[in-house]
């Protein structure tokens, strides 16, 4: 690996910076999460902690989401003004099909204009999108440049942005071609999330749920008990959620990073389902959270009618994706389209489809040889 070591970048975080460490040896890196009132008027608090994190850098290329170019894209460039890096930026197109092998190599291509070089430094700023293509540019380019995310939406930052999953999609599935690739840092700067459309939000609340049900039951009464605060944007429980989502997420990756033991897949619970409806539906026609939301509920269906769970687990996840404003259903699921296209997840073993089910709030597990009726009639509960 071309990348020299990394510096210790969690000693000294700006006062309103916490700091949430993601465990991995030589490869730990910090998640800042910062929350105070200064936000995009106070741009400094990035530039200082960033080159902590970076080490030697010379050269900042700053992939960002075309939508966000003129707040979060600006903030982040005024700040690195200031600083000895050479800045390049590069536009991507908002939405799911700029995850696309026609725009990986142009992005290539692009940074190649840049005169990026082994001591360029990728800085993602935008949502999963972004995150994922410009990490998969970073994990590829030159064979490797280091690598910050910047997360601007709330599925970013709860999720996306954190473990080191990099990629772009296949006409035929999600996620298809990619690499894990961790950043040395994730900045989180919760007042991006002021300017954040509904839509957007509550399609990240999808993620922060799935923490509750896959391996926290506290975290999934804290959410029963606050959705409504959360969905308003109210500054404490949403800093919290996203905190304990990316707490979550940080000892999961930790346990099993590159999704060797089985431990990681928990973190795809509901995805089987909800990268077949992305996938027939047509990518950017749902959000990806929209899908996980209506992908967890298939799960849970599947659960309880092969008698793993009880009908009060899917009762409760319903009423609390329902209160946070997630679909639960899609009319237009096509059973054996998304069967066909689920054939192709990345779980399957020995030509067998495992799915990740849950037994109580709290707790899920892997589990294979599910039979394929069972499969079409959840699809079919959640029609
Ligand atoms: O980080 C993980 O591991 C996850 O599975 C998190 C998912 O929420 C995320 O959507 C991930 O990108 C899905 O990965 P994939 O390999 O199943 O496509």
């Amino acid at each position: 690996m071309p990348i020299p070591p990394r510096p210790d970048s969690t000693s000294n975080p700006p006062a309103d910076t916490s700091v949430i460490t993601v465990e991995l040896g030589d490869r730990a890196y910090p998640i800042a999460i910062k929350s105070g009132e200064t936000g995009l008027a106070d741009p400094s608090g990035f530039a200082s902690h960033f080159l902590d994190a970076v080490g030697d850098c010379t050269h900042a290329i700053v992939v960002q989401d075309v939508a966000i170019a003129d707040s979060a894209g600006s903030m982040i460039t005024q700040s690195l003004k200031s600083s000895p890096l050479r800045l390049s930026v590069i536009q991507i197109a908002s939405g799911e099909t700029s995850k696309s092998t026609d725009r990986i190599a142009q992005l290539w291509n692009e940074m190649l204009d840049t005169a990026a070089d082994r001591r360029s430094v990728v800085i993602a700023v935008g949502g999963g999108v972004i995150g994922d293509l410009a990490g998969f540019a970073a994990a590829t380019f030159t064979r490797g440049l280091r690598l910050v995310q910047v997360p601007t939406t709330l599925l970013a930052m709860v999720d996306s942005s954190v473990g080191g999953k990099t990629g772009i999609n296949l006409p035929g599935g999600k996620n298809l071609v990619g690499s894990f690739w961790q950043p040395h840092m994730v900045w989180i700067d919760t007042d991006f999330l002021s300017t954040l459309p509904e839509r957007e939000y509550i399609s990240g609340l999808a993620e922060v749920i799935k923490y509750g049900v896959i391996e926290d039951a506290d975290f999934f009464e804290y959410l029963e008990a606050n959705i409504a605060a959360i969905l308003q944007r109210e500054p404490e429980p949403t800093r919290t959620a996203i905190a304990k989502s990316c707490e979550s997420k940080a000892r999961v990756v930790a346990d099993d990073e590159r999704e060797t033991t089985g431990r990681r897949a928990i973190l795809n619970y509901g995805h089987t389902f909800a990268h077949a409806v992305e996938s027939t539906a047509g990518y950017g026609v749902m959000l990806h959270g929209e899908a996980v939301s209506i992908g967890m509920q298939m799960a849970a269906e599947l659960s309880v009618s092969l008698g793993r769970c009880d009908r009060e687990l899917l009762e409760r996840q319903t009423a609390l994706l329902a209160a946070a404003g997630l679909p639960l259903t899609w009319e237009d699921a096509d059973v054996n389209d998304m069967i066909a296209v689920m054939a192709r997840d990345k779980k399957v073993a020995h030509g067998k489809l495992r799915f990740v089910l849950p037994d109580r709030i709290g707790n899920v597990e892997l589990v294979g040889d599910v039979p394929a009726d069972e499969v079409a009639a959840a699809i079919r509960a959640c029609r």
